[in-house]
């Protein structure tokens, strides 16, 4: 059995608005264990950003998490920015869609890399710079020991972004959570990242959580996935058998309208209608305004997240068989 590095439950995401609150995650549960790729989607404002910044202790300031997230026996949701430093890069690191949010514009490469590994593993200077040009070249950056004495706006997009991944794992975390890490990238930089994430949890044993709302990323490279909807979990399982035989229509809908996985439809199908505000949710199931599988009870409860077998979950009344045909 590999091991778990992560269990998540209850996790809960709140914040203050100037006269009412919104809940941008509710009740989120999942365990990753160590070289999983458990993919979050779900469109834009359905909760999975914050879910992951609420873990990192990187809300705003109006945001208030409740609910674990158990790194062994630590509880990191509700810790103060001090005692999370303790773990924050060392244990656990996100990286972002753009990589100029992690990386100092004004320093080289090698720079700042080195920085990490003599702040986090006690490495002096010489070392940390040979083991950061060791670290360029195993996320696949050609000529590593030239490119570490560039300055970031000297790299292209695809390059950059290999850079952040490097940094993020010179302190081999257990986790590493990339949220959006190849929306901005083009097609083929993007499959190489993709790629690259693959190879890199396999060798490190780092669990990485990819956070996206394109399913074609999802395809292949991802064990588990989340699918997540007005601020929860909707379905959960196992990428191929949700890709395959999808239990919510929420899910049903996202597959219909990605391109290249629409292929066992006649036609590519946006989901009809918009995401929820989440300030106002509907009552009943928060997709039924956009559910054609919608009866009655749908308009008046919330269906609980469900256990359907062989590890899957779902969130739905609807019990017939759900097909391409019945949504286009
Ligand atoms: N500081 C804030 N104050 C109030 N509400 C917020 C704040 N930050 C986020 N939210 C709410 O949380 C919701 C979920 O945001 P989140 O960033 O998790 O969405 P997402 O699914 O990651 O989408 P995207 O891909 O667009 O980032 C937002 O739609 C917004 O309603």
């Amino acid at each position: 059995m590999p091991n778990t590095v992560l269990t998540v439950e209850d996790l809960s995401v709140t914040f203050a608005l100037h006269d009412s609150e919104v809940h941008a995650v509710r009740d989120m549960n999942f365990t990753l264990t160590e070289s999983e790729i458990l993919a979050v989607v779900g469109e834009s404002g359905s909760g999975k950003s914050q879910a992951f910044l609420s873990i990192m202790g990187l809300l705003a300031r109006n945001g208030r998490a409740t609910g674990k997230a158990m790194l062994g026996d630590i509880n990191l949701v509700g810790m103060n920015k001090s005692q999370l430093d303790a773990y924050r890069g060392k244990d656990i690191a996100m990286i972002f869609q753009d990589p100029m949010t992690s990386l100092n514009p004004s320093l080289r490469v090698r720079t700042q890399l080195a920085e990490v590994l003599v702040k986090h593993r006690g490495f002096d200077k010489d070392k940390a710079i040979r083991a950061a040009i060791e670290m360029l070249e195993r996320v696949g950056i050609p000529e590593p020991a030239k490119r570490a004495n560039a300055f970031p706006h000297e790299l292209s997009g695809g390059m950059r972004q290999r850079v952040m991944i490097a940094m993020a794992l010179l302190c081999q975390p257990k986790i590493l959570i990339a949220d959006e890490p190849t929306t901005a990238l083009d097609v083929t930089v993007q499959a190489q990242m993709l790629d690259l994430f693959k190879s890199l949890t396999q060798d490190f044993g780092t669990a990485l959580v990819l956070i996206t709302h394109d399913l074609g990323v999802v395809a292949g490279v991802a064990d588990r996935m989340m699918v997540m909807y007005g601020g929860r979990a909707v379905e959960k399982g196992k990428v191929d058998d949700l890709f395959y035989d999808p239990r919510h229509p929420y899910t049903l809908g996202l597959l219909h309208s990605t391109p290249h996985i629409a292929h066992r439809a006649a036609r590519l199908d946006p989901i009809q209608g918009l995401p929820p505000s989440l300030e106002h949710l509907p009552k009943g199931c928060s997709f039924n305004p956009r559910c054609a599988f919608r009866f009655e009870r749908c308009l008046i409860e919330r269906p609980p997240l469900t256990p359907t077998g062989e590890g899957r979950e779902k969130a739905c009344f609807y019990e017939g068989e759900l097909s391409y045909e019945k949504v286009a």
